[in-house]
């Protein structure tokens, strides 16, 4: 066991997540829980997430750890509803998506070194706890802000759960942090959701939404998210999503430019260099993690296809780490890529299926 008692203030999707993934391994002794929604508490209760429902400020009474885990707006307020319940030598983390502004807050309200920025770089467009996973931080980046004030006893602590949950610590100042995050998640954010007005906005954008294949539904996911989650972060973070919007702003410019200008040389140019960057984006973080070999299977889009191609793989011993439908259409085939932890896996999971006549291809 990690902590006696730990409380988790906003118990939604990485709230609730967090809770499932430290009970799971028994990393806590007992977790309390806080969030404004009674619903999320009782199905984090229920889940096994949190062992008890608790309201603030008491919540934090002999809490070794506690975990902020609401939309970053909120916790300045909640550090200063906790501050004086807080016992000697607890340690406190958020996970919150902007990390200057809240580790500066945080330590002045505080005032004291107990207090360690984090943010998982892993998540989804569902907010609340209905979409909690204990697995969602297994192989994720987990982003550690420390300053000079720090206690390295609490960053041990913090660096130790995340190990446990699975992640993968990556240390970096909180301005680093807010940089490169502002680029990598809250401009592609602000894109998304910029997308999505432009379309609805468009006297046709109706009835193209209705035809929306990957394209659209691709670059636009994450627009879903939260509302409120995504105020505070672009509030927090307004200066360098700003200056993040700069470089955008160029890049549509230019693109702009070649298309209006006809520029055929200038168009090759730019959608050459997009489309050999964006394919060596790692699928996985190299150095770290291991790296997935893929195959694509061809199969009839009809019920138990999956389970048949899983019961096939799975009696031959092969272990699937990732598995997802590309493509389904009714009445015709469905493409659905599978991915191995090893090249041996890999090889053997084309030979058990083309044994049983199943059209697949190794990818990439
Ligand atoms: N969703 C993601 O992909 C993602 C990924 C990494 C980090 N984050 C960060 O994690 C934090 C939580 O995001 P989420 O996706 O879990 O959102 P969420 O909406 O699923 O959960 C937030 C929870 O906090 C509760 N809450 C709000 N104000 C509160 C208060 N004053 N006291 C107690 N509870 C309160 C809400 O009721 C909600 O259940 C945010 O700071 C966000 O920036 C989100
Ligand atoms: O929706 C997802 O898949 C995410 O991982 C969400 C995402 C991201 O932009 O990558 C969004 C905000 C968080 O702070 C971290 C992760």
């Amino acid at each position: 066991m990690m902590v006696e008692r730990c409380t988790i203030i906003g118990v939604g999707l990485i709230g609730g997540s967090l809770g499932l993934a430290l009970n799971e391994r028994g990393l806590a002794g007992h977790i309390c829980g806080v969030d404004l929604h009674r619903e999320n508490l009782d199905m984090a209760l229920a889940a096994g997430a949190i062992n008890e429902i608790a309201e603030l400020p008491e919540a934090v009474t002999g809490a070794d750890l506690v975990i902020l885990a609401a939309p970053v707006g909120a916790t300045p307020p909640i550090l200063r509803q906790i501050k004086d319940y807080l016992q000697p030598g607890a340690v406190i983390t958020d996970v919150g998506s902007t990390k200057q502004d809240v580790v500066a807050r945080a330590e002045e309200i505080l005032d004291s070194n107990c207090f360690v920025g984090g943010h998982p770089m892993a998540g989804a467009e569902t907010a609340g706890f209905a979409g909690a996973d204990p697995y969602l931080f297994e192989n994720a980046f987990y982003l550690l802000t420390p300053t000079t004030r720090t206690d390295p006893t609490a960053l041990g602590l913090v660096r130790g759960m995340v190990d446990a949950i699975g992640g993968v610590v990556m240390e970096m100042t909180p301005r680093e942090h807010d940089l490169m995050t502002a680029a990598i998640s809250h401009l592609p954010h602000f894109v998304a959701v910029a997308t999505v007005a432009a379309v609805a906005g468009m006297p046709v954008g109706e009835r193209a939404m209705a035809l929306a294949a990957g394209g659209f539904r691709d670059t636009t996911r994450v627009a879903a998210g939260s509302p409120r989650m995504w105020r505070d972060i672009f509030l927090s973070n307004r200066k360098q999503v700003l200056q993040a919007l700069e470089y955008f702003q160029n890049a549509v410019d230019e693109l702009k430019a070649a298309v209006y200008r006809k520029d055929e040389e200038k168009l090759m140019n730019i959608l050459t260099g997009a489309s050999a960057t964006r394919r060596k984006l790692p699928l996985r973080p190299k150095g770290y993690l291991p790296c997935i070999y893929e195959i694509v299977v061809t199969v009839p889009d009809r019920p138990g296809i999956i389970a048949m191609l899983a019961g096939l793989l799975g009696e031959a011993g092969i272990n699937i780490s990732e598995i997802e439908i590309l493509r389904a259409r009714e009445g015709y085939g469905g493409t659905i890529r599978i991915g191995f932890a090893t090249v041996e896996e890999q090889e053997r999971a084309l030979q058990v299926l083309r044994n049983k006549d199943i059209k697949c291809r190794r990818k990439g």
